[in-house]
């Protein structure tokens, strides 16, 4: 079991880790979920021994890794695949990795094979692919046959035929009663994957719940009502009605009422009663996607602006409608709204908090991801109240490059 008391990483004055804790158990893929530059490489890296803690710890089986007897055997990890020598064969590679940690020769072509790369295995790895590098980067993790394995962003690169293997791979390590605590960015992927989740934004803890409570939590059905785009009143006249009958309706982008609260016959004959002709009345099911971006949308550090295109776009025709915008499909700007529970949480708490008090800076829970008695909470700036997180007008500077040297990750291994 991996598990992180309290853990907090200060580079200067930049927090990138702040006051964490969870545990990450065998026998289940634990997947580890949050926007770019939230931490996770960061957390990484300080489970394994590359990056030391300004505050608390993590563990792997009561041991920190440093301390962990045997390491390489009993930790695998892929955390960056370019961390190559890309002079060298893939075996070769390997091979020396093997050497370092007293792991037999014969365990290097078995991953080889085992990661689809035996017929490689005697070509430098410069030439390799990403998703080439990224299955190298897995054999690594494999080499020790570990009972932890850590995996940032293993599918990264990869054809829908690696993703595929990818998944497989994680679950059945799992099955195997090891402790799997994989990366991305990818709540469809991780829904998937994963038994368990652990999300975070700007270093903090922002859910810890199972795949299956996750998906109860935040998969609300709603309906999709359309009245005739031409009689605009309509629609309002339909809107009150519905919030009158005890509904939620929010706007959609395209022009659409979402209604929650009311089930489709009843929406159906509230229409039919204040005499709104409808267009389109649809089931729908928030996607687990949607309730991650709502989750995360106050924790996103780098957002695009719009192109605005100047001088590129061509004027749309006379009379002619600018394309419909389809909701979920990533259109800029476009997030779910929040899911019925009226002056509920905005998102479902973590295991074992329940009665938890509101919630904190960016919706990070206030349990887990609060204030260390003593510590202050460097990322406890007020929110402007009901406005939409603030977004830069130019695109914010690269963040500086973790770290973890090429070495350093191979120690890991
Ligand atoms: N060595 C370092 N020195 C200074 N700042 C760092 C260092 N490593 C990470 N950071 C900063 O810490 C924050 C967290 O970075 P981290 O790489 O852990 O995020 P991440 O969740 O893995 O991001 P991504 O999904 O983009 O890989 C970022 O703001 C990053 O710029």
């Amino acid at each position: 079991m991996i598990e992180a008391v309290g853990l907090t990483k200060r580079y200067g004055d930049k927090t990138a880790v702040y006051n964490l804790s969870f545990q990450v158990r065998p026998g289940a893929v634990t997947g580890f979920l949050g926007p770019n530059g939230s931490g996770k490489s960061t957390t990484m890296r300080m489970i394994l021994g590359l990056d030391n803690p300004t505050a608390g710890q993590v563990t792997i089986g009561g041991y920190p890794y440093r301390k962990l007897p045997n390491a390489p055997r009993q930790v695998g990890a892929l955390l960056d695949a370019k961390a190559v020598h890309g002079g060298r064969h893939a075996r070769n590679h390997l091979l020396s990795l093997a050497q370092l940690s007293g792991i037999p020769a014969r365990r290097v072509d078995e991953v080889l094979g085992v990661v689809g790369l035996q017929d490689v295995a005697k070509k430098r790895s410069k030439g390799f692919s990403l998703g080439m590098g990224q299955r190298l980067g897995i054999a690594a993790a494999l080499l020790g046959d570990p009972q932890v394995l850590l995996f940032d962003e293993p599918v990264n690169g990869l054809d829908p035929e690696g993703i595929l293997w990818v998944r497989n791979l994680m679950k059945s390590l799992a099955a195997e009663g090891r402790t799997v605590f994989v990366s991305s960015h990818l709540m469809s992927e991780m829904a998937l994957t994963a038994d368990h989740l652990i999300v975070i934004g700007r270093g903090q803890l922002l859910s810890d719940m199972s795949v299956k409570d996750f998906i109860s939590a935040n998969s609300a059905d709603f309906a999709r009502v359309r009245t005739p785009d031409t009689e605009p009143q309509l629609r309002e006249k339909l809107s009150s009605a519905l919030t009158g009958a005890g509904g939620h309706v929010l706007p959609e982008q395209d022009g659409a009422l979402r209604v929650t609260g009311l089930p489709l016959p009843r929406i159906s004959d509230i229409a039919h009663d204040t005499d709104v002709r409808l267009w389109e009345l649809s089931p729908h099911q928030a996607s687990l996607e949607e309730a991650y971006m709502r989750m995360t949308q106050g924790a996103v550090d780098y957002r695009s602006t719009i192109d605005q295109k100047a001088g590129l776009m061509e004027p749309l025709p006379p009379g002619a409608q600018p394309p419909m915008p389809v909701p979920g499909q990533g259109q800029p700007g476009w997030y779910a709204p929040p899911p019925p529970q009226q002056g509920g949480q905005p998102f479902a708490m973590p295991q074992g908090q329940p009665g938890l008090p509101p919630a904190g800076p960016y919706g990070a829970p206030a349990g887990p991801g609060a204030a260390p008695a003593g510590q202050p909470n460097p990322y406890a700036q007020p929110a402007p109240q009901g406005a939409a997180p603030a977004r830069p007008t130019a695109a914010p500077a690269q963040p500086s490059a973790p770290a973890a040297a090429p070495t350093k990750s191979e120690d890991a291994r």
